[in-house]
């Protein structure tokens, strides 16, 4: 939490607690001044002394409550530019994450941080500039203004204060864990939900709806059972506090009729003590209106920092170079790397050289390491051991935003976003003219189907491309993926929802237009790579065979085995 207090700026939130003292010592003050009221006004028969005192109550009342409205007005603002702030940074933090950190704290549980957990700190901060600090003034206010009025009457206050007091913390701390428990369980809960809306399809299809209804509805049940826990521990405390507050005023008004009788007190003064208790009273009830918020806060606070303090795990070195060499060639030499958690290396010794106007291509079952090679390159991962070299320079001395811009990937998953076909085009390269998109659609052989959209260009790309279909918008991202001038353009699968027909016209036009680039295509279909310069054939990770076609045919057992496979389908043209 100290992180996030650091955040607020010192004048707004100085100004919010000056405006709320003002507030408390208007509201501490009526009470005297009633006692003195009724004392020395009302059971004297002096009239001109009750309208003065009349009067200045009034003020001090409207006082009070011009200050309460400024103290509201501040808090909210300082809470919700926080909220802000937080939003701002976690979002810019998280999109410098590679894969790794991605990995480690999930895509949910981010999203749940960036949305629940901020929304938690922000009612936090604003509750503590307008309650949190109210509280505990009237509860120590009240007891000393009543000591003020009557020593003997306000012991009961300096007894009971304390007892309610350590009430409130203890069950506050046993609250804590509770409340860590539900933010978790809302983070599965957000995965459940988003992965079943995600794959609705395929769970329809496999007839599995009931399996993620009852794994959602586990969550679910968890959820409700802790927070009634937490909801009814919290709850204990109300009625306890107002049960010793009556009990507090019982023994006030015992004890001072007992004074009065014996003519040691005045009425007024027995009063004032009472509305002391009342105001005693309200600040417990607003302490325990916001307790709840506080280890809720606090919880949150912790999950936030864990991402605003992660830093990447792949970042630019500060030798980082500035260039890459001009000679265009991409070089793998004996790279290993082995994901977070995993008991053996994804890839192992992979080492090759491509050049410029080349084609590489891999092949190998799936899971045999081709989307963890083509990730190395752009940097998503970093290398266990070995190196990726670029144009002759190792790509962790360069800086990423260099890398990026000389490496264009088309990953295995379209990812085409909502807005038109122009500017999902100008991913590529932002200040690409209408004739420029036109050519890489025609090279991708998307301008057909472009052409018949309503607004050609301005054609509706909906969120994620739903209105395409999986071969079309593997087209699109391949236009958009050629508009860049890259010295390295890696095809992650992108010509897999394609017929063989189009997949042989499109690798054909690219074959001339990459001239100038290395060109990387990962694919599962023999026919997609059979004309590649060199061929990788990979198996669990490791290097079963490089050649040509013709050379792996005689060569590599597994490349024959994958012809194989694919002729029995009748795959192999
Ligand atoms: N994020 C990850 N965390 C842990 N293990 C992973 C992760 N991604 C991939 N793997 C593992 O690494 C190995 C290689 O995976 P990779 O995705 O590179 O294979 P692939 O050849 O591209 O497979 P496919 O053809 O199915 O896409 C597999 O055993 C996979 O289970």
């Amino acid at each position: 939490m100290k992180e996030m207090i650091k955040r607020l700026s010192l004048f707004p939130v100085i100004a919010a607690i000056a405006f709320l003292l003002i507030q408390v010592i208007c509201d501490l003050y009526i009470p005297t001044l009633t006692a003195d009221m009724v004392n020395n006004g009302i059971v004297k028969g002096d009239t001109s002394y009750i309208w003065q005192l009349g009067l200045i109550m009034i003020l001090i009342s409207l006082g009070g409550f011009a200050a309460a409205l400024l103290n509201t007005n501040i808090s909210a603002r300082i809470s919700y530019k926080l909220g802000c702030g937080l939003r701002k940074d976690i979002y810019r933090n998280a999109s410098q994450f590679s894969n790794d950190e991605f990995d480690k704290i999930g895509t949910s549980s981010l999203i749940t941080r960036n949305t629940n957990d901020v929304t938690q700190v922000q009612n936090l901060i604003e509750m503590f500039l307008k309650f949190l600090i109210l509280a505990p003034l009237y509860l120590i206010g009240g007891v000393f203004m009543a000591y003020r009025l009557s020593p003997s009457l306000s012991t009961v206050f300096i007894i009971i204060v304390p007892i309610v007091a350590l009430a409130a913390i203890g069950i506050s701390m046993y609250a804590n864990p509770l409340y860590e428990k539900i933010q978790k369980t809302i983070d599965r809960l957000n995965l459940i939900f988003r992965e079943g809306l995600n794959g609705v399809k395929v769970i329809r299809a496999f007839g599995k709806e009931k399996q993620e209804f009852e794994r959602y509805e586990q969550d679910n049940n968890e959820y409700t059972k802790t927070s009634i826990r937490v909801n009814a521990i919290i709850g204990l405390l109300m009625p306890i506090m107002s049960l010793i507050m009556s009990l507090a005023t019982i023994a006030i008004t015992w004890i001072g009729g007992k004074s009065i009788d014996s003519g040691n007190m005045e009425i007024g003064t027995m009063m004032g003590v009472i509305s002391y208790s009342v105001q005693i009273m309200t600040g417990f009830m607003l302490i325990t209106n916001v307790i709840s918020s506080i280890p809720r806060g606090m919880t949150s606070a912790k999950r936030i920092n864990e991402v605003l303090d992660m830093t990447p795990s792949i970042c630019d070195a500060k030798s980082s170079k500035q260039t890459l060499g001009q000679e265009v060639f991409l070089t793998f030499d004996k790279v290993s790397y082995c994901y977070q958690g995993a008991e053996k290396n994804a890839i192992q010794d992979i080492s090759f050289s491509v050049r410029k106007g080349k084609t590489l291509a891999i092949i190998g079952s799936t899971g045999s390491g081709k989307s963890t090679i083509v990730n190395m390159i752009p940097r998503f991962y970093d290398v266990g051991g070995g190196k990726v070299l670029l144009n002759g320079t190792d790509i962790r001395d360069v800086a990423q935003s260099t890398l990026h811009d000389r490496v264009s990937l088309i990953p295995q998953k379209s990812a085409l976003f909502f807005g038109t076909i122009r500017e999902n085009m100008q991913l590529g390269k932002p200040a690409a003219t209408d004739e420029e998109i036109w050519a890489a659609l025609e090279t991708a052989d998307a301008a057909e189907f472009v052409n018949k959209l309503d607004g050609g260009l301005d054609g509706v790309v909906e969120k994620g491309g739903g209105n395409f279909s999986g071969g079309q918008k593997q087209r699109l991202c391949i236009a958009r993926a050629i508009l860049k001038n890259a010295d390295v353009y890696v095809f992650d699968d992108s010509f897999s929802a394609l017929d063989f027909k189009t997949d042989a016209k499109i690798r054909m036009v690219l074959k001339g237009r990459l001239k100038n680039a290395v060109t990387v295509i990962v694919a599962q279909r023999i026919s997609t790579i059979m004309e590649a310069d060199k061929i990788l054939v990979l198996n669990e990770g490791k290097i079963a065979g490089v050649g040509t076609h013709d050379e792996l045919k005689q060569s590599s057992e597994v490349y024959r085995e994958i012809i194989a496979s694919q002729f029995e389908k009748g795959e192999v043209a």
